[in-house]
């Protein structure tokens, strides 16, 4: 595989799907890369046999990845942190990792969620906790199954920061033959959609577990989108951004494809299993399935109407049927389009 960028020494922290997929990006694009991981037997695995069997079975890992246990030396000497644990656990994470994190780093965030509490998404508390400057952090976002990643087809993704150079510094840092990254401003326009579409996916996957067709899927979808942009444009995101790949392009990815834990997971609730019985059988993260509820409690504060987003969070949350959500939304009060 070829390189395309200067070599840099690169802290991922997470070594599940995504974790593993973006450090074999980052391989491959010419970076050292030490895993953290908090299980013995994964970071055992990744350094010596340069496998994870269990996130990402028959990947062979390049000799430029290694993992360990110890966060300390995971961050010893990196230039860029990258943040690949599930977005509920980050705060606490970072709590633990702060007094290690090296104070001239890019920071990277990968997740895509809402914290349950604060509203926060994953780079602010990445600020606030991790005492980071807003502008050495970037989120990399848009149609990016993991599965797909590591089969090396290509895939355009976005990479996000306040500041366009670090932003070109990080999309620098993971451009490879077969992943794309453009660059962006709309931190938050990038961060709600990535989070978003995962509500969304459970709701097209009831519907498909369901047994409903194509017609019912583009109508959660197209409606999703509406209020994605209704919620990212009232704390400040550019319209444009949700027509982009951290918009359109991961809610069709995320939706249609059978590759989506949270797909997967809707499918699943529509054909009659329970949250619990899901979450016993599903051993990866569906990060929409508590996204749902500080979403919706985030869209409250702001005064914005999430009808999709409510719906699913009254299945997950509150063990309401998928079939009334349907009867639910079709029977609201009709309206113009736009509005
Ligand atoms: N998978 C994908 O295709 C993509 C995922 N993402 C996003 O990336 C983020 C990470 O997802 P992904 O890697 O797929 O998730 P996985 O479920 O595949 O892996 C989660 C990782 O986090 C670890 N972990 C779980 N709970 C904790 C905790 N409390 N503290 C510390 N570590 C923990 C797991 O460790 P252990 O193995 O020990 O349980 C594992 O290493 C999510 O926000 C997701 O939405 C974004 C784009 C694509
Ligand atoms: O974010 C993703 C693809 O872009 C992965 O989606 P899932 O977490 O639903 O698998």
């Amino acid at each position: 595989m070829s390189t395309t960028g200067t070599s840099r020494r690169v802290a991922v922290l997470g070594t599940g799907s995504w974790g593993t997929a973006f450090s074999m990006i980052l391989a491959d694009a010419g970076n050292d890369v030490t895993m953290w991981g908090r299980r013995a037997e994964v970071t055992d695995e990744i350094r010596r046999q340069h496998t994870n069997g269990q996130y990402l079975p028959g990947l062979t890992l390049s000799r430029r990845i290694t993992a360990t246990q110890d966060v300390a030396e995971a961050l010893d000497g990196a230039q860029v942190v990258v943040l690949a644990v599930p977005s509920q656990s980050l705060r606490a994470n970072l709590e633990r990792w702060r007094p290690h994190l090296p104070g001239d780093a890019l920071h990277v965030s990968l997740m895509k969620g809402i914290e349950l509490g604060t509203g926060r998404r994953m780079s602010e508390v990445i600020c606030e906790v991790g005492d980071v400057d807003p502008e050495r952090v970037s989120v990399v976002t848009g149609p990016n199954l993991a599965r797909e990643i590591v089969r090396r087809d290509p895939a355009a993704s976005v990479v996000a920061s306040a500041s366009k150079d670090t932003a070109e510094a990080v999309a620098h840092a993971c451009a490879t033959p077969y992943f794309r990254p453009y660059t962006e401003t709309d931190v938050v326009g990038c961060e709600l959609g990535g989070a978003t579409k995962n509500v969304v996916a459970l709701a097209v996957g009831m519907a498909e577990g369901l047994g409903m067709g194509d017609n019912s899927k583009a109508s959660i979808i197209t409606r999703g989108l509406a209020e994605t942009t209704r919620l990212g444009v009232r704390l400040g995101a550019k319209p444009l951004t949700f027509s982009g790949l951290a918009g359109v392009g991961d809610l069709i990815a995320t939706c249609m494809s059978p590759l989506s834990r949270n797909h997967s997971f809707g499918v699943k609730l529509g054909q009659g299993m329970t949250v619990d019985e899901v979450v016993a059988e599903t051993r990866q993260v569906a990060e929409g399935v508590k996204s749902a509820e500080s979403i919706l409690a985030l869209a409250g504060s702001v005064g914005v109407d999430m009808p999709i987003v409510e719906q699913v969070a009254a299945v997950v949350h509150d063990g309401r049927d998928p079939s009334e959500v349907v009867t639910q939304l079709m029977s609201r009060a009709r309206k113009e389009e736009r509005r």
